[in-house]
């Protein structure tokens, strides 16, 4: 039986006294619920010292939302995974739609900084989807398997066990549009079948994340589903009653 995980993936909100408050709800709203999901936030670089400081020893666990390929160096505006782990964090996003579309990350650079990012001891969401266009073509299959399979290439069998999957829609994200707990189900289970092919025993094990406008109220007949184990949640992870909602979902 997999554990159900819920990430709430900030993006570029927050400051820190918004911040101070959203995370002492969480902590506080999740007190019953730490043995029957695992729950998270990925925020901004700047924000991890916080998390660090007001979720050590609690049971929510922080990351960063994307990471250099490089260990260290000339390069402006990145964050190492050395960085991450510093400030303690557990994961880290790799591939977000909006780093796919708005910083031209290829599958290949998203697999690499997965290797990265294991090999630095963080867990990383590797996060795939199809576009509306995709979808109206008949290639979500096609585009989500390919996404999934240069990550599968590069990363050494015994490491796929500490790596979670995001199944993420483009036209899900931050729209209002859901998809339907159905093809979100299909997707999921057709992920699995992409890993099962690499490691049937992993496939089993691994967490597949749905993210797309993930609500409260739609949260609980989307983790009903049989290969749904969580969700990545973007607006509705900056307020804590909502954010909870889903966790208690
Ligand atoms: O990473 C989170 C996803 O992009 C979902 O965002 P959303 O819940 O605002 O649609």
């Amino acid at each position: 039986m997999r554990r159900k995980l819920v990430i709430g993936n900030w993006k570029m909100n927050g400051n820190r006294a918004a911040n101070a408050a959203l995370l002492a709800g969480i902590v506080s709203g999740l007190k019953d619920v730490n043995d029957r999901a695992d729950c998270a936030v990925c925020v901004p670089a700047p924000y991890l010292a916080q998390c660090e400081q007001e979720l050590n020893a609690t049971a929510v666990a922080w990351g960063g939302q994307d990471l250099s390929i490089h260990a260290s160096g000339a390069y402006t505006g990145e964050v190492a995974a050395s960085m991450l782990t510093d400030f303690g964090s557990k994961y880290v996003l790799v591939g977000h739609s909006e780093r796919r579309a708005y910083h031209g990350e290829t599958n290949e650079l998203v697999a690499q900084k997965a290797v990265v990012a294991l090999a630095a001891g963080l867990v990383p969401v590797i996060c795939v989807g199809e576009t509306l266009e995709d979808r109206e073509a008949g290639n979500t299959e096609t585009v989500i398997c390919a996404q999934l399979q240069a990550a599968l290439e590069v990363i050494p069998a015994e490491q796929l066990s500490n790596v979670v999957l995001a199944y993420e829609p483009v036209w899900a994200i931050g729209t209002g549009k859901t998809a339907t707990p159905q093809m979100a189900q299909e997707a999921h289970y057709f992920l699995r079948g992409c890993v099962a092919r690499k490691s049937e025993q992993v496939a089993a094990r691994i967490q597949i994340l749905y993210g797309g406008s993930m609500k409260p109220d739609n949260a609980v007949e989307l983790l009903a589903q049989a290969d749904i184990d969580g969700g990545l949640i973007g607006g509705a992870a900056l307020k804590a009653a909502d954010f909870l909602a889903i966790i208690h979902a």
